[in-house]
């Protein structure tokens, strides 16, 4: 029995709650295919689109109804965190429930312990909400001064906010309890709530959004878990991504993925955070390993016939 900490990426959530929905059904049976290979799971999720989507609702509300006031970015990965969580769990236990596996599953708010002195506060690069062409993207900035949007990842311009690094994980010791009685436990949604502590030693939210595949590798660490899964849509790791000699990676050394991301083998915003991420959780420890995998094979892959592996000691 491994301890995995599985990070599902976009496409297990689709753009609406709808889509949502659907997406988690496909993603609840992968998920519980680990668990009945009999393998303990904790499951976070990323929330770009989702909490630029519900910052933008209350922005927009806030002008049409002066009474509504617009949202910060910790409230509003609070509310991801929520109803992605709400999705998630019931998709998961859907799933046991026709596989008649008796497992709980519970969602933890979770918060996530930044530094207020974190470099990534004055240089934002985490894109969140919808895709923009350039110059809607160029006149959205003009309109909102102090707002940035930049391209991502070839995929089109998105708002671009601060996103520091993972330091602690308040709730990490409710989340080992919940494990320890046996539950599914889903934590660090969309990054974890990025908090400070306060002078009295009291948490405040700030106005940031962490990437998730950081704070998961960081929950993986902390909960000691064996394997850090980053579940996405592609298979394997490539170098030369996209070029005629696109070569997929089944597994890497932590030298060898370091090397690769200084060549800029990784596009930035999107496999360059799973790639370091993966590296940071294999650094932790010994015999830790950090796979990126497609979701749909991630069972496939815990048994080694896909995936990229990523540890100390590849062989
Ligand atoms: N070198 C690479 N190897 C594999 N995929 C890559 C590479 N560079 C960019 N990608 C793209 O990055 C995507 C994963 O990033 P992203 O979609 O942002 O993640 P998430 O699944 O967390 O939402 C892959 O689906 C693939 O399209
Ligand atoms: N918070 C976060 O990293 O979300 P995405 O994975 O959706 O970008």
């Amino acid at each position: 029995m491994s301890r995995i900490v599985i990070a599902l990426g976009g496409n297990a959530l689709g753009n609406s709650p709808s889509e949502q929905k659907r997406a988690i059904d496909d993603a609840a049976h992968a998920l519980v295919n680990l668990i009945k290979d009999g393998h303990e799971i904790i499951v976070s999720h990323g929330n770009g689109p989702q909490v630029g989507m519900i910052q933008l609702a209350f922005e927009k509300s806030s002008q049409l109804d002066g009474k509504v006031a617009p949202m910060d970015l910790p409230e509003c990965t609070a509310m991801s965190q929520g109803y992605i969580g709400f999705h998630l769990q019931n998709g998961i236990k859907k799933e046991l429930r026709k596989q008649g596996m008796p497992w709980h599953v519970e969602t933890i708010v979770t918060q996530v312990v930044v530094d207020q002195d974190d470099p990534a506060f004055a240089n934002p690069t985490k894109p969140i909400g919808s895709y923009y062409d350039e110059e809607t993207a160029k006149a959205l900035m003009e309109s909102h001064p102090g707002e940035v949007y930049a391209e991502d990842a070839g995929r089109g311009w998105r708002k671009m906010v601060p996103s520091p690094k993972p330091i602690d994980i308040v709730e990490r010791d409710s989340i080992v309890n919940l494990l320890d009685q046996e539950f599914i436990v889903i934590a660090c949604g969309g990054g974890g709530i990025p908090v400070i502590k306060d002078e009295n030693g009291d948490y405040q939210g700030v106005s940031a959004v962490i990437d998730k595949d950081f704070a998961s590798a960081k929950l993986a660490e902390l909960v000691d878990a064996d394997y850090l899964f980053i579940l996405t849509a592609v298979d394997r790791v490539a170098i030369n991504w996209g070029k005629p000699d696109q070569t997929e990676l089944a597994q890497l050394t932590i030298e060898e993925a370091i090397k690769y991301c200084e060549e800029g083998q990784f596009a930035p915003g999107s496999m360059l955070p799973k790639v370091q991420a993966a590296i940071q959780f294999a650094q932790s420890g010994k015999n830790k390993k950090a796979v990126i995998a497609s979701l749909e094979k991630a069972s496939l892959a815990m048994k080694g016939s896909t995936g990229t592996l990523i540890t100390a000691n590849v062989g």
